[in-house]
């Protein structure tokens, strides 16, 4: 657990794997903090040198007044590597933190090797949803929306409340920061990256899950055909986070390409 004021901001992240090895960078999703990569980081983490952090107003991260820009959270990225020295890394991001993603190598494509896209896209959901989203929020809080929302980040057989790590992730949206939450909701809406992603020449595997509610399959696919040489991958029993459902399948996927790409 480490700390570290960037971009004016505290961000929280941690390190993990030999520090001789390439870099992973991990960007989680709305309403999440980087804990939902645990599982494919203990699968990568002898191998690769992985950065893990909590976007703005997520998790341990401080939470600035909402609204937030898209250039908010990759400012935030690129100055937190900056802090650690970091001048190369694959960036893997998972939903807003695969827009983080392009995001960066848009900003400083000298610091991306390579990016795994996963429940992503270069445009996600329209202005009139994430204005809903910022109004129920934060009138009624993020519980109030946060069954319907957990219906489209798992398949619905994880989705059962006898099943204890989907009350676990329950707990994990529902203690995330109003502002966080409605901050990043703002910056999804206004946030179009469909020239970053056509920039794209470095390696890029994107992911979907077969049953995501969120981004699904078809919106990735359009994401991928946007970018010159990126594969596809489409994950089966999986919902918006096949970190969670899936990591094996999900760091197998990342091995064989960082694999292909030459890295590592
Ligand atoms: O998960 C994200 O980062 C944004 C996409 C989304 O809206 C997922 C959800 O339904 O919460």
């Amino acid at each position: 657990m480490a700390f570290a004021r960037v971009n004016g901001i505290v961000l929280h992240y941690e390190l993990r794997g030999p520090e001789e090895r390439p870099v992973l960078v991990f960007s989680n999703s709305l309403g999440t903090d980087f804990r939902i990569w645990n599982k494919v980081a203990a699968l990568l983490e002898d191998d690769f040198r992985l950065v893990l952090y909590d976007k703005r107003g997520h998790g341990l991260s401080e939470a600035s007044p909402q609204p937030y820009a898209m250039a908010d959270h990759v400012n935030d990225l690129v100055a937190l590597l900056d802090h650690l020295s970091i001048a190369q890394a694959v960036i893997i991001g998972v939903s807003v933190g695969g827009m983080i993603a392009q995001g960066v190598a848009a900003a400083r494509p000298g610091l991306v090797q390579a990016l795994v896209l996963s429940n992503t896209a270069h445009k996600i959901g329209t202005a009139e949803m994430w204005n809903g989203r910022i109004k129920a929020v934060n009138e009624q809080g993020i519980a109030s929306i946060a069954g319907t929302i957990l219906q489209r980040w798992f398949t619905p057989a994880y989705c059962k409340p006898e099943n204890p790590d989907y009350v676990g992730y329950h707990s994990m949206l529902t203690r995330q920061s109003a502002d966080g939450y409605a901050g990043t909701c703002a910056a999804l809406r206004d946030a179009d990256l469909t020239d970053a992603a056509k920039a794209l020449t470095v390696p890029v595997l994107c992911i979907a899950g077969d049953q995501d509610g969120s981004t699904p399959p078809d919106l990735v696919r359009e994401l991928a055909s946007l970018i010159s040489g990126a594969r596809l991958e489409i994950i089966e029993n999986a919902g918006h986070l096949p970190c969670i459902e899936q990591p094996e399948r999900t760091a197998g996927l990342i091995r064989s390409f960082l694999n292909q790409a030459g890295i590592g």
